[in-house]
């Protein structure tokens, strides 16, 4: 609330400033801040939070600048409506630049975008007959009050207003679940697709909502000049919006004002000596990327730490509030014991190598169940089909009646399968909460216009409740405000279960849980896997330590060259030929586990 108020304030001295101001070149510098400052909030979500490199808003600048120019010249439209129609068609371009977004990523996507702006600027240059190149349209009517033209003030309170309302709602949508969604595709698409987020609609949106801003300031500065040609739409125009957030800070909420204001002051400076402008500007492009990766926002929030924690860099451990340790489990009528999956003759290959020949199996609902096997035999691969995150050739599988096949990763999750992944795909940069809170996604009901509005608080409050009673029952409440990535590896493990634990499943698949954990960590593993099976849930573990499996697993399903060639009780599978014979070339102590009558915990 502190940062709205400040939005509020800054808004209203500026407001003021314009009052005192009758020279016509500073009103103009103000009007470019709030301008470039509209191009930059849209820019910072797409860049900053989801982490899309464009270079191509240029492109969209000239699609809001040229249709507010048609709209009201050829097509004699009021100057209010052809505004907002003139964002409304940015936004629709958006779509047309997100979808190379779907295929491609990073450099590639870079150039792309590039391409997409360099060919809407011939077009603006070329086709005369309809944007006049470089003569450009003269007569674009502007937004009127009681049939007269805005003065220069009003323009400048006008854009101010619309700045501040930008920012408003792009703050809203940021601090709750849109912003956590946008930020774990920047950090891992793989991840974000496991714990429910839908990643090419989210995509789609932040390129909407880039080129919404863009387009607006296009047909601002359009409607502002009365003019518009194709001077207006360079390369240079695309560099520069990527400068105002990268410089001021991207995935930082005040990032794009603190770009936005001492960009447009330096560039009103040097506009004389374009050459040195450009110069410059390549220069500070240079240094944000790599001296300033936090942009000023960055180093202001980093000098606070310094200044104000005593441990620099990691955010102080936020007390959960008080409550029951217990797991938020999702309500079904499965019995213990009942069927939650079933796979049928799955099978996979790569070129030669078939990690998945024929597999049949079943899980049943409050069971723990384990997938061993020698390394290679094929255990990730089962994982990644059931997940979604690796289609199966041939074969069926089916989880409480829904067949998986052509199921998106994030709608299996949303069904109710959840899953850590061998090497950790945690969001590291996120803070524990966060990342718990990114598994509660698909559980929440929020969408775009009450996040927009700020009407989802109620829902983020609940969300943040079952979070810490989720992090209390993997005993990790008190870390829930610390970077997930500067914790201990095996503090790191745990968080991936809680944020899996938070899509509420029903099947939760954890591949090698226990990998890379010391002896007393995986004991404690081990307890925590029976609580988490005593409130109902089932697990299908992926392991290689076997005196875990045999301690804790109802049932074992052995995988050899991708073949299942045993499966039944711990102590049954134990004694199998088949199985000693898979492992004599595993390693040693895999072999001695397995011949080791194992302690069980009692069911
Ligand atoms: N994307 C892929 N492309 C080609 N081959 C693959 C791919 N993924 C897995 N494989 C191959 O499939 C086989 C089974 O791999 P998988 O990772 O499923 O085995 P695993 O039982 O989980 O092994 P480990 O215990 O070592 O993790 C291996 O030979 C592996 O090299």
């Amino acid at each position: 609330m502190k940062d709205i108020a400040f939005a509020v304030v800054i808004a209203i001295c500026a407001a003021l400033l314009v009052a005192f101001l009758t020279n016509d070149f500073y009103l103009r510098i103000l009007f470019s801040i709030g301008i470039y400052f509209i191009c930059a909030s849209g820019m910072n979500v797409l860049l900053g939070y989801a982490g899309q490199k464009s270079l191509g808003q240029a492109g969209l600048f000239a699609a809001g600048a040229y249709s507010a120019a048609l709209l009201t010249t050829a097509g004699g439209m009021n100057g209010w409506v052809a505004l907002v129609l003139a964002t409304l068609i940015s936004a629709l371009c958006g779509v047309l630049i997100a979808v190379p977004s779907l295929r491609v990523r990073g450099p590639s996507l870079a150039m792309v975008t590039l391409a997409f702006g360099v060919v809407i600027e011939k077009l603006v240059t070329e086709a005369t007959e309809i944007f006049g190149g470089a003569m450009g349209i003269y007569d674009v009517q502007p937004p009127t009050i009681g049939g007269e033209a805005l003065t220069m003030s009003q323009w400048v309170w006008f854009t101010i207003a619309l700045g501040l309302i930008t920012h408003l709602l792009l703050r809203n949508l940021l601090v709750g679940r849109f912003g956590r969604a946008f930020r774990s595709i920047q950090a891992d698409e793989v991840a974000a697709s496991a714990v429910g987020i839908p990643v090419v609609r989210y995509k789609v949106l932040a390129f909407v909502i880039a080129a919404a801003t863009c387009g607006l300031a296009g047909a601002l500065v359009a409607q502002q000049n009365a003019y518009i040609n194709s001077d207006f739409v360079t390369f240079h125009l695309s560099i520069f919006i990527l400068l105002l957030v990268l410089f001021g800070g991207s995935g930082s909420l005040g990032g794009p004002f603190l770009g936005a204001v001492i960009l447009t002051l330096l560039s009103s400076l040097l506009a004389r000596w374009t050459w040195i402008e450009h110069l410059v500007n390549g220069v500070l492009l240079l240094f944000a990327l790599y001296a300033m990766p936090g942009g000023i926002a960055g180093m202001l929030s980093s000098l606070k730490d310094r200044l104000f924690a005593p441990a620099a860099g990691i955010r102080k451990a936020v007390p959960g509030p008080a409550g029951a340790a217990s797991l938020p489990v999702r309500k079904n009528e499965l019995a213990v014991g009942a069927t939650v999956m079933t796979a049928e003759n799955v099978c996979k290959s790569y070129g030669g190598i078939k990690p998945a020949r024929d597999i049949t199996f079943s899980l049943k609902a409050g069971h723990i169940h384990a997938l061993i096997g020698p390394n290679g035999a094929g255990k990730s691969t089962m994982i990644n089909m059931l997940s979604g995150i690796v289609r199966k050739d041939q074969g069926s599988i089916a989880f409480l009646g829904h067949d998986l096949s052509r199921r998106p990763t994030y709608r299996i999750c949303e069904l109710g399968i959840a899953r850590t992944f061998q090497n950790l795909r945690l969001f590291k940069e996120l803070t524990v909460l966060d990342n718990v809170l990114l598994g509660s996604h698909s559980r929440m009901k929020n969408g775009f216009f009450r996040s927009l509005f700020g009407l989802g608080g109620r829902e983020e409050a609940a969300a943040r409740a079952r979070a810490f009673d989720i992090l209390r029952f993997v005993d990790l409440a008190d870390v829930a405000g610390m970077r997930a990535g500067s914790l201990a590896y095996g503090f790191q493990r745990r968080v991936e279960l809680a944020r899996a634990l938070a899509t509420e499943p029903v099947l939760l698949l954890l591949d090698e849980p226990a990998a890379g954990l010391n002896p007393q960590e995986t004991a404690e593993l081990g307890q925590l896997l029976l609580r988490i099976r005593d409130q109902g849930l089932t697990i299908l573990l992926v392991e290689h330590h076997m005196d875990l499996v045999m301690r804790i697993s109802d049932h074992v399903l052995v995988l050899d060259y991708g073949a299942k060639i045993a499966e039944g009780e711990p102590a049954l599978v134990q004694a199998d030929r088949r199985v000693v014979e898979a492992y004599l070339g595993a390693d040693d102590n895999e072999i001695a586990d397995l011949a080791r009558p194992a302690e069980r915990v009692p069911a």
